[in-house]
């Protein structure tokens, strides 16, 4: 995929082309939005999933022996988890160019180097890459960037202490950054989900290397269920079975793996085809996808949006028709913003429920969208548990994005069909869509 050319301050047409880069890194400020001038008509390749390749990077590191990665995301999530699994000792080798990352994995338990590790903004990094580094017998510290010391982190401490590790609350107790020392022992543990999920599957991951293996009860319900799924789906590929939420002691087989297209990343371009009234294949994706965010082109489907699926494409196509729904959305919570976008152009209110835990997320994202869709003159109103979208036109607005790329991709779709709306801080998509704005303007 090469970097789109379109106007400064302009994504969303190419008629007037001044020659200016949308890559994240090449953002302005401030970037204006320019509405669709026709319905779009076509097929886009969104890049490697976020959280398959983070899974894959840690599977990967894990497996003594040379894995080759291919379909990697290339973002700041998986540069920071890249960044984590060389600190653990893997050897990693890059080509972007070729979203191809081969990795010589180590057995941890043989550590003898404490190692330090950035996880920025990632959530799935610094969840994934703690219990990896409790099964080293040496020292290592996990931090990130404020914002990700501002997220929840004690239930994983909590269990790993329980599992055997030493672990060092080096900030607030419950936050990072943290220290562990291993070899953690293994067991059973129990273990909240209501918070989040990515404690869970960072656990289960390092499951097979701990001496006693690992079993985990949960003692509240689990939330985004989806991505626990993809982790037992991705652990087979390297060889581990889990079973039920039990994992026996064994080891990680290196492997060649292609990782699938993001499914999150892909909500925008079908909403973009709802809103906009046009066509959108999104290739890569379909009914075969290991990702729980696929489950988007469903509510699409409900609100009046035709979808057509195979095993590895999915089309939407706007009919000019879209209903408000009433829709729990505690498996899918990343693709929340996107609908309350779509939202605004139904011709009822929209209820969404179930995603209470998205508070805790880069931003309080319930708060967020309410406030900014308030702000463009929306009657929005902020749920507990949610958030419900009364739609009507969006007056010209200037979004805040709250350092959360996910605000910036889903209000961006308001501007497709109206005049006035711009985004501010767009370089934020760079957590885990650097080209999105590229991709934006091809509609
Ligand atoms: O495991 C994963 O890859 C993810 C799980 C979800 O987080 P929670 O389990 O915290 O909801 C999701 O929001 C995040 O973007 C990626
Ligand atoms: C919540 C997200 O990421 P993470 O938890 O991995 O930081 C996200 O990508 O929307």
């Amino acid at each position: 995929m090469g970097r789109g050319e379109v106007a400064p301050r302009t994504a969303g047409g190419l008629r007037d082309n001044r020659m200016v880069s949308l890559h994240a890194d090449e953002l302005p400020d401030v970037l204006a939005v320019t509405p669709l001038s026709a319905p779009p008509d076509v097929s886009l390749r969104p890049p490697g999933s976020k959280s398959i390749t983070n899974r894959a990077l840690i599977c990967a590191a894990l497996a003594p022996g040379r894995s080759t990665l291919t379909g990697v995301l290339f973002a700041d999530d998986t540069h920071a988890m890249l960044g984590a699994v060389r600190a653990l000792g893997a050897t990693v080798t890059a080509d972007e160019a070729a979203y191809t990352v081969v990795v010589d994995g180590v057995d941890p338990r043989t550590a003898t180097e404490p190692a330090t590790v950035d996880a920025r903004m990632s959530g799935t990094t610094s969840r994934f890459v703690l219990p990896a580094a409790a099964l080293r017998p040496v020292r290592s510290v996990v931090d990130g960037s404020p914002q990700l010391r501002a997220r929840p982190f004690g239930p994983l401490t909590d269990a790993l202490r329980e599992l055997g590790a030493t672990v060092e609350d080096l900030g607030t107790p419950g936050f990072l950054p943290v220290a562990v020392t291993g070899p953690v022992a293994g067991g059973k543990v129990p273990l909240p989900g209501h918070l989040s999920s990515q404690f869970l599957s960072g656990l289960l991951m390092a499951g097979p290397l701990m001496a006693d293996g690992l079993s985990v009860e949960l003692t509240s319900p689990l939330v985004s269920v989806p991505y626990v799924e993809a982790t037992t789906a991705v652990m087979a590929a390297f060889g581990v079975t889990v079973d039920g939420l039990r994992v026996q002691p064994g080891a990680y087989r290196a492997t060649d793996y292609a990782i699938e297209p993001d499914a999150s990343a892909a909500s925008y371009l079908l909403a973009a085809a709802a809103i906009g009234e046009g066509r959108v294949t999104v290739e890569g994706l379909g009914t075969g996808s290991l990702q729980g965010d696929v489950r988007f082109a469903d509510l699409l489907e409900r609100m009046g949006a035709r979808v057509e699926r195979t095993a590895d494409r999915i089309t939407v196509t706007g009919t000019g028709t879209l209903h408000g729904i009433d829709v729990d959305m505690a498996d899918i919570s990343d693709t929340a913003q996107t609908l309350a976008a779509v939202a605004v152009f139904a011709d009822s209110p929209t209820r969404v429920r179930g995603i209470g835990f998205i508070r805790k997320k880069e931003t309080d994202r319930i708060a967020a969208v309410v406030t900014e869709l308030r702000r463009a003159g929306l009657d929005a109103v902020e749920d507990e548990d949610g958030f419900t979208i009364n739609p009507g036109p969006p007056a010209p607005t200037a979004f805040d994005t709250y350092e959360d790329h996910r605000m910036a991709m889903s209000l961006a779709l308001l501007g497709l069909r109206v005049p006035g709306i711009e985004i501010r801080d767009p370089r934020c998509v760079a957590k885990t869509y650097p080209t999105y704005f590229v991709d934006l303007a091809r509609l």
